[in-house]
């Protein structure tokens, strides 16, 4: 019973859950419904988060379609999912493998979405991912598969819905990113992709704006799922422990709390936001960076003076300053 209706006689989007605490797995705060009929093109949508966003829509109603590479997992997931649909409800989920490094399967993909539903309303950008490796010791190959998959995949996916479906009747694109405000010290291929993402966002948020289409970003911070941990091997446990005091919140956050807020961003709630990209990292941003700097002294030196003089006398052991 998640339908009301404002002072206005307008019927809200939000449900009463939003006073129970905590959200729970599988308990979209928004109104059962919303979405029916829709159709969602959810990438890396097996998995983490992209696994939570594809849950999330198919509760309110929307026919979601998963998409990556490893067909036999993303298969185990949409059964998984399925379990969860009440049979009232009109939603369907349907895996179909498709790598967004290739132009080819991304058209394919595209292609049988339309010819399965008629219609693609909404495309999350969230496959993607990357390894970690400071640059001087990253591969031209390992640089390039990272740009490939999280910068151009997530064009090439954009294009592709846009050309072929969204330009004529319009739609919603959120592209995930990353917190790569500060720089990506570590994993800087992805860093650089992300980035490029938020500026793609903004583009296409101008030039799509004639057909209807809103686009937007959603920048997570530290979100922890055993796929996720599992791609960086034996140093993925430590990887996401030692993340836990760089977040403000003193713990990580988990794929249903990015969920929500690409739902929001899908929704009628949020008609006038396009062009924004909307980071849910408890602040993790705004805060201390992961990499350290060793004490060193290979700086260049600072020019002669007054100014240089008295630092030096302020740092030296016995300073009266
Ligand atoms: C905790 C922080 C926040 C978390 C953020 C998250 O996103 S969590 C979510 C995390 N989830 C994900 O990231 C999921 C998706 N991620 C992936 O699929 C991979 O990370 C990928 C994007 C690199 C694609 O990889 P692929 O195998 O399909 O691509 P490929 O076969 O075409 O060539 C790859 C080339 O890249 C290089 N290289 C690769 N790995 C390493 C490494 N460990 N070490 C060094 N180098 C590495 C190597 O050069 C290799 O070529 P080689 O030497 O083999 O000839
Ligand atoms: N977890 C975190 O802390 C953060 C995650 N992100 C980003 O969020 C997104 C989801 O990550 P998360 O759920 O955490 O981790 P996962 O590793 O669980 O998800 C990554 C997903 O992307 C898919 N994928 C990878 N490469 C491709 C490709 N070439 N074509 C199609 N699909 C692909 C994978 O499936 P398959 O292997 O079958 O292709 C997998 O489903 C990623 O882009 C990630 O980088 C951003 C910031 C922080």
């Amino acid at each position: 019973n998640c339908r009301k209706t404002s002072s206005r006689g307008r019927s809200v989007v939000f449900c009463p859950q939003w006073d129970q605490q905590p959200k729970m797995a599988g308990s979209s705060v928004f109104r059962p419904g919303l979405f029916n009929h829709k159709v969602a093109i959810v990438t890396g949508g097996g998995t983490g988060i992209g696994k939570a966003i594809a849950a999330e829509l198919l509760e309110l109603g929307c026919n979601v379609v998963i998409s990556s590479r490893k067909a036999e997992r993303l298969e185990a997931a949409a059964q998984e999912m399925r379990q969860q649909i009440p049979p009232s409800s009109p939603a369907c989920v349907i895996p179909l493998p498709c790598n967004i490094r290739s132009e080819d399967e991304v058209k394919g993909l595209v292609s049988s979405v339309l010819q399965q539903f008629g219609r693609i309303d909404f495309l999350v950008n969230n496959g993607g991912g990357q390894f970690s490796s400071p640059v001087e010791h990253m591969s031209y190959k390992g640089w390039k598969a990272v740009i490939d998959t999280n910068l151009t995949g997530t064009f090439t996916c954009c294009k592709e819905v846009y050309t072929a479906w969204m330009k004529e009747h319009g739609g919603v694109i959120v592209n995930i990113i990353a917190d790569m405000w500060k720089g990506f010290p570590g994993m800087a291929h992805t860093g650089a992709a992300r980035s490029a993402v938020d500026n793609l966002t903004k583009s296409l948020a101008i030039e799509w704006a004639v057909s209807g289409v809103r686009v937007n970003a959603v920048a997570p911070g530290t979100i922890f799922s055993k796929t996720a941990m599992e791609n960086y091997k034996e140093l993925g446990p430590n990887l996401f422990k030692m993340s836990v005091p760089f977040s403000p919140a003193k713990r990580l956050g988990v794929p249903e709390e990015i969920s929500s807020a690409v739902c929001f961003l899908l929704s009628p709630a949020a008609s006038y936001i396009s062009g924004a990209t909307l980071r849910i990292d408890a602040g993790q941003s705004l805060y201390r960076s992961m990499w350290e700097i060793p004490n060193h002294s290979a700086w260049p030196k600072a020019p002669d003076g007054e100014n240089q003089e008295a630092l030096k006398d302020l740092l030296k052991p016995q300073s009266k300053l």
